[in-house]
């Protein structure tokens, strides 16, 4: 048995499950790198904590402060649903599984459960009507302590403990213009959206500006005392359940446009972002995913994003040859990809693509991979509608098929890539490259830069390589000291420069257009060093 169980420590439950797994090991469908995990998984430390950690919340819990572990069990459920989807068919517990979540009446007992942990109450009842004089209004004492959260800016809108302020532009009066996610005063429950200031620690602030309030605030210790008419009409929005993959590169501190830097969310480019609020229109309200800080930042929305995107863009075209353009003008504007979450598939592998501007040796970088082990690389056998030459094998070389069929495939998108030469048309179908990554195979491709969105979807989820021409005059040596052939001209020569200058240009166009899709760049100047750097990320990067 292992250490882990012998020492009395361990939580008994855990025990007991590792105990379970290990005698029922033989009749279990899993693999042994499933059981490998399953089982490092119930000795690691990390979860042990964490059993401790929610052993103590159970315990801590027996009084009224009770709150919800998860707010979001559909989309759990869904997601379980999902990942056992394909094991189905080899596993009855699965199957049991899938059946059970799909009842009814155990789906609508997680909508009920969500709705209340999302504090989602309807209907909304009436408020009670108070024995008020006419002219009294209700008003809420709210106490935050004041931590670190955003508390200074210089724009209309000021941040207070997780919410921000503003002059209303009608009555002049103190309002909460926005109250941020998870921040104290959301924490809190009691301040709102609209809700009017008019005392903060026993100041009253009739007449005066959003930044009189700021100072007021800067200077106060501890807990913060607000006096608020609440706003009619509340009750916070629910939480959006919407992740996106950001494509740029964003810093709030320099965005001249951001209502509050302090209440920005920084982000790089691929990072996953977990989008909280999009109800104003140009300001979303995200969280970075597995970020433990739970208050949401201010990211510009996709709107505004794509506005600003066009703006540059028309600028930089002028700038740029009419002709080029037009090759890349009906590509969309990269913002934010919503992505649902991934999961490993053990055994399997994503495709490598490779793209980059013609004639950049991509051609040849996969031919070396694909020798380094050819039943671990592979590509796909491309469909070709031209007659089949003698010594050619039908679905060796190409799988031969009439025109008329090939067309009605490209037509149903079956096809990755397609394309005329000489009359006849060549194509890879999805199908071959699915075959190849369910045998188990590393599918290399090298698509088109305009397929690049064709090939990204997440049933192929591919790791796509952007392979980048040197400077011109690396450019230019090491292809004149390997005698590479032109790729432009069937009579193999060398490349003019005029073709190198070309290459290096649509280069800088597929990386302005397409870099947010890239996982990966190489830059083939020396071939062996370029094609070390493709073996180095073939064999990390690339599990399913
Ligand atoms: N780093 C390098 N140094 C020297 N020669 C190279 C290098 N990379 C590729 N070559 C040579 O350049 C030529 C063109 O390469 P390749 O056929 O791989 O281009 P490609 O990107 O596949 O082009 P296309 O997309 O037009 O088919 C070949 O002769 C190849 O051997």
């Amino acid at each position: 048995m292992t250490a882990v169980m012998a020492n009395g420590n361990w939580d008994p439950s855990l025990s007991g499950l590792l105990a379970s797994l290990e005698q029922s090991r033989r009749q279990l469908p899993s693999s042994e790198e499933e059981f490998g995990f399953l089982s490092g998984l119930l000795q690691s430390k990390e979860l042990h904590a964490l059993v401790k950690v929610h052993n103590r919340i159970v315990e801590n819990g027996q009084d009224d402060k009770l709150n919800p572990v998860l707010s979001s069990s559909m989309q759990v459920a869904l997601e379980v649903l999902e990942l056992i989807m394909p094991r189905l068919e080899i596993s009855e517990t699965c199957k049991e599984l899938f059946e059970l979540l799909q009842v009814p009446h155990l789906q609508g007992l997680m909508c009920a459960h969500d709705a209340v942990a999302q504090k989602d109450y309807f209907p909304r009842l009436p408020e009670i009507p108070l024995d008020v004089e006419e002219d009294e209004e209700t008003i809420k004492i709210v106490q935050l302590v004041k931590s670190n959260e955003p508390l200074t800016g210089a724009q209309s809108a000021e941040p207070i403990v997780g919410a921000t302020i503003k002059a209303d532009e009608d009555t002049g009066k103190i309002v909460i213009a926005r109250v941020m996610h998870g921040g104290a005063a959301d924490r809190s429950g009691l301040i709102h959206i609209g809700d009017e200031v008019i005392e903060v620690n026993n100041i009253n602030v009739e007449g005066k500006t959003p930044n009189d309030v700021l100072s007021i605030l800067q200077k106060s210790e501890g807990t913060i005392t607000f006096k608020l008419i609440p706003a009619d009409g509340r009750g916070g929005p629910r939480e959006s359940k919407v992740r996106v993959r950001a494509h740029f590169d964003y810093i709030a501190s320099s965005d001249p446009y951001i209502p509050c830097k302090e209440a920005g969310l920084d982000f790089l480019k691929g990072d996953v972002l977990h989008i909280v609020s999009q109800d104003d229109a140009y300001w979303w309200q995200a969280r970075k995913e597995g970020d433990r800080n739970m208050r949401a930042g201010l990211i510009p929305s996709r709107a505004l994003q794509e506005r600003r995107i066009l703006h540059e863009r028309s600028n930089e075209d002028k700038s740029d040859s009419e002709a080029e353009a037009d090759d890349f003008a009906r590509e969309e504007i990269a913002t934010y990809e919503e992505v649902a979450k991934l999961y490993p598939r053990p055994g399997l592998y994503r495709p490598l693509a490779l793209v980059g501007p013609p004639g950049v040796g991509r051609a040849e970088l996969k031919r070396r991979l694909m020798a380094t082990d050819p039943s671990k690389y592979r590509s796909p056998v491309p469909f070709t509608t031209r007659a089949q030459r003698p010594g050619e094998v039908d679905g060796k070389d190409y799988y031969f098929i009439s025109r008329e069929k090939m067309e009605e495939d490209v037509a149903a998108g079956k096809y990755l890539e397609y394309g005329e030469y000489k009359g006849n048309l060549y194509g890879t179908s999805i199908d071959s490259v699915l075959a190849l990554i369910n045998a188990g195979h590393v599918c290399i491709l090298n698509p088109h830069y305009q397929a690049l969105k064709m090939i990204r979807t997440v049933q192929l989820k591919p790791y796509i390589i952007y392979v980048k021409p040197p400077l011109f005059d690396t450019l230019k040596e090491t292809r004149t000291a390997a005698h590479a052939k032109s790729t432009f001209d069937e009579n193999s020569r060398a490349f003019t420069d005029e073709e190198l200058r070309q290459m290096i240009h649509r280069g800088e166009r597929v990386e302005f257009m397409f870099s947010h899709l890239f996982d990966d760049t190489i830059v083939n100047a020396d071939l062996s060093a370029a094609f070390e750097t493709l073996m180095r990320i073939a064999s990390s990067h690339l599990v399913k």
